[in-house]
């Protein structure tokens, strides 16, 4: 098969999939390698969104294109920060917010709440080239719960306030292998990987 471009910009994702695609013999490559610039995300849920950096991506590169579109669902804030994640901390509409400033918003709308349930979602969408009719879209969930604080130093996002209670630790504080075995991107990815092998 083609080589594949990883239609993303974030480089904490684009540290976990170089991980997770060793175990499949596939060549996937980031956007940045083709100079590919971040979309507008206009859509209302993941998966619009997911298609929206896939298409984007397989236009400008020419090559078939896995995005991922991924965020914070809390229980309490009712599904809040969701789509709207990576932008939940800005101060305006201009500025995008440092990992910390979503974390510390956060922990402010979260204060003196009792329930802290929360879980991380993923869609991918794969798409064979920028007019596909039908992408093939997956999604992995992981369900954890808000910490009061942050700890751990690994991860990216809100990695460092998302504690797992079966492990009795925050996803930031694994190592990126305990990550990769449970994370919503790997659930996503062999979800995804298992529809390609069956299509190729
Ligand atoms: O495993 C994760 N661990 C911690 N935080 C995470 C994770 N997965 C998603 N997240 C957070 C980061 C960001 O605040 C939002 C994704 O937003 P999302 O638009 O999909 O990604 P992005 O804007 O960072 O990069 P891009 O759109 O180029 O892929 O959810
Ligand atoms: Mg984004």
């Amino acid at each position: 098969m083609d080589k594949i471009v990883l239609a993303t910009g974030n480089k904490g994702k684009v540290a976990e999939f170089s991980h997770l695609f060793t175990q499949y013999n596939i060549d996937v490559a980031p956007q940045s390698d083709f100079n590919v610039p971040d979309v507008p995300e206009t859509g209302t849920t993941f998966v619009e969104n997911a298609i929206i950096k896939a298409r984007h991506a397989a236009k400008l590169t020419g090559l078939p294109a896995i995005a991922d579109d991924s965020g914070l669902v809390v229980d309490a804030l009712n599904g809040a920060p969701g789509i709207y994640s990576a932008r939940y901390g800005a101060l305006n509409a201009q500025t995008k917010p440092s990992d910390s400033d979503n974390c510390t918003k956060l922990l402010a709308e979260l204060n003196g709440k009792h329930n802290r349930q929360a879980k991380f979602l993923c869609v991918l969408v794969f798409m064979r080239h920028a007019n596909d009719p039908t992408p093939i879209i997956c999604q992995g969930e992981w369900e954890g719960e808000i910490a009061t604080s942050a700890s751990g130093e690994g991860g990216f996002g809100y990695d460092p306030l998302f504690y797992v209670p079966s492990l009795a630790q925050t996803a930031a504080m694994l190592s990126k292998h305990e990550k990769s075995d449970i994370s919503h991107r790997a659930k996503a990815l062999k979800e995804l990987m298992h529809k390609l092998q069956t299509l190729i």
